[in-house]
């Protein structure tokens, strides 16, 4: 029997090998974390991610070829492939601070990995990491390897949350790159054959370890891409009377673009683009290409322009200031469908309207008050280390309550700010939240998931990204 270990029970580590499990009855798979809770969680009715469809999965399949342990080294050291889907954040100190990826947590398992085998393995990397990582990672598990052969694998993880178990079960492609040797071959094919259990062979795609490696950067700075692309258009919009979903629908008919993640929002957020377009940013940087590297890091900075502007719309629309103004958060996700936090616009939108002393009310149907006061006072880029790095939330936090209906967050509010597409927002009544908010009544939309002409018909003065402007709105300066 195969058996396959992955290192990391996180949003990819977990979901992944889930579904290697339920497709691969044959195959035993143990995923691992030194973060005890994390396994207890995935052990428990009350999995430690929200993920659509991922509970009927992991409950098929625990128990049975799907275990979660946090006896790392037995499963490790047992296993004839080892996944390696640890965290790769960006770096807070030091060479590259900001920018680099720190691969801390990769050479630690790598290291544990060279510590504990006893036998041949595929090691594979599943995490996303800088191109030229696997020749680094060859050198950790060959240097004293007691005779025991490692292949590495590059395997990159392109799944979404919020979709990530559809993702997985029917992926555009399956990225596999390996080392153009015999062996190299061997355990592509090794690869290859567990995802041909259920993925078609013509979308599986093989590679060397380069180009593996350096495709993921290049797929999430596309996409990132698109986004800032129609977030820039976003501002024009406002500036002439434009529609940015007439503009986006009619660009997206085009069969060279597609329609596709056009969508105007108050910006991008996730654990995933930015960090990775910085890495990527470094990358080109640290190989004497400043132009290349300049032209990707405008991807972000446009995105940080359209989360101040959404601030400065509002602040400006509410006469200048919203000291001491009751603002409702509806959403704080950095999407809809996931618990998921880490790099959400709503901790910028937050914490821009907290600087203009706001207070705030936060509702989102899945992440909790603990999270949400220790994002509004976590430094940038500290998000995605381990809970016991981060900051503790200061008791300080007066300014923001969380409450659990968008009713409550919205009672006696003078605005409210959408700021994750959560289905349940577009049909509250938002008669009766009307009624109950202080008056001029404003909705700043940050996804355009509001019906504007209903809400105007209300009486709210509605700010939608992209969208004509209302004419409340129209004098008043709008500068990031
Ligand atoms: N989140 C996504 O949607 C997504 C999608 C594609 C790729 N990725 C990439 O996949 C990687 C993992 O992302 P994630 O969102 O699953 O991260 P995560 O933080 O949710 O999970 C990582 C897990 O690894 C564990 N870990 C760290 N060092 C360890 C070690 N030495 N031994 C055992 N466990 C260890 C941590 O405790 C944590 O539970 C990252 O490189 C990310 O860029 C993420
Ligand atoms: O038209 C769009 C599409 C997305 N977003 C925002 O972009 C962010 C990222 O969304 P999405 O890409 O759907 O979610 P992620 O889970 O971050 O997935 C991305 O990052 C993963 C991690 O690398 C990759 O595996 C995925 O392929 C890639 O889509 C979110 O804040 C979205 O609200 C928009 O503003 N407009």
């Amino acid at each position: 029997m195969v058996k396959i270990c992955c290192i990391g029970a996180g949003y990819v580590g977990g979901p992944t090998m889930a579904v290697i499990a339920l497709k691969c009855p044959e195959i035993q798979v143990a995923v691992v974390d030194i973060s005890v809770p994390r396994i207890s969680a995935w052990n428990s009715d009350t999995l430690p991610i929200y993920e659509p469809g991922l509970d009927e999965v992991v409950k098929k399949c625990r128990g049975k070829n799907l275990f979660f342990s946090s006896d790392v080294e037995k499963h490790v050291s047992e296993a004839d492939i080892v996944f390696v889907s640890v965290n790769t954040p960006t770096k807070t100190q030091g060479l590259g601070a900001g920018k680099a990826a720190d691969l801390t947590y990769w050479e630690s398992a790598a290291r544990m990995i060279a510590d504990v085998s006893k036998s041949n393995k595929i090691v594979v990397e599943k995490s996303t990491v800088p191109v030229k990582t696997a020749e680094a990672i060859e050198k950790i598990l060959t240097h004293n390897s007691k005779g025991i052969n490692f292949q590495i694998l590059s395997n990159p993880e392109f799944l979404a949350e919020g979709t990530a178990i559809q993702d997985l079960f029917e992926p555009d492609r399956v990225l596999i790159g390996g080392r153009e040797t015999p062996e190299g071959q061997k355990a592509i094919k090794a690869l290859r054959d567990v995802y041909g259990h259920w993925v078609p062979m013509d979308r599986i795609i093989c590679t060397n370890l380069w180009s593996a490696e350096l495709s993921k950067l290049a797929a999430n700075a596309f996409l990132a891409q698109r986004i800032s692309s129609v977030n820039a258009m976003s501002a024009l919009c406002e500036a002439t009377g434009a529609d940015v979903s007439q503009v986006s629908h009619a660009v997206g008919k085009d069969t060279r673009i597609g329609p596709k993640f056009l969508n105007a929002s108050v910006g991008f957020g996730g654990s995933c683009f930015q960090k990775d377009i910085l890495n990527l940013v470094y990358i080109c940087e640290c190989n004497g290409l400043p132009e290349v590297a300049n032209y990707w890091k405008q991807v972000i900075k446009v995105n940080d322009y359209q989360k101040t502007r959404f601030v400065n719309r509002i602040v400006s629309s509410m006469f200048n200031t919203v000291s001491g103004k009751k603002i409702a958060i509806l959403g704080f996700a950095f999407k809809k469908d996931t618990g998921d936090t880490r790099e959400t616009p709503a901790i910028d939108v937050c914490k821009g309207l907290l600087g203009d002393k706001a207070m705030l009310s936060i509702y989102d149907p899945q992440v909790s008050e603990e999270q949400i006061q220790r994002d509004l006072s976590m430094n940038k880029f500290d998000w995605d280390h381990p809970v016991h790095l981060q900051p503790t939330s200061p008791s300080s936090m007066k300014q923001v309550s969380v409450v659990w209906d968008a009713y409550a967050a919205t009672k006696d509010a003078h605005g409210i700010c959408i700021l994750t597409e959560w289905d349940e927002f577009k049909t509250l009544d938002y008669q009766k939240i009307y009624d109950n908010m202080q008056k001029p009544a404003f909705v700043f939309d940050g996804r355009n998931i509001v019906d504007v002409a209903k809400l105007r018909e209300i009486g709210f003065i509605v700010y939608s990204i992209g969208k004509p402007l209302d004419e409340w709105l129209k004098d008043m300066p709008a500068v990031a």
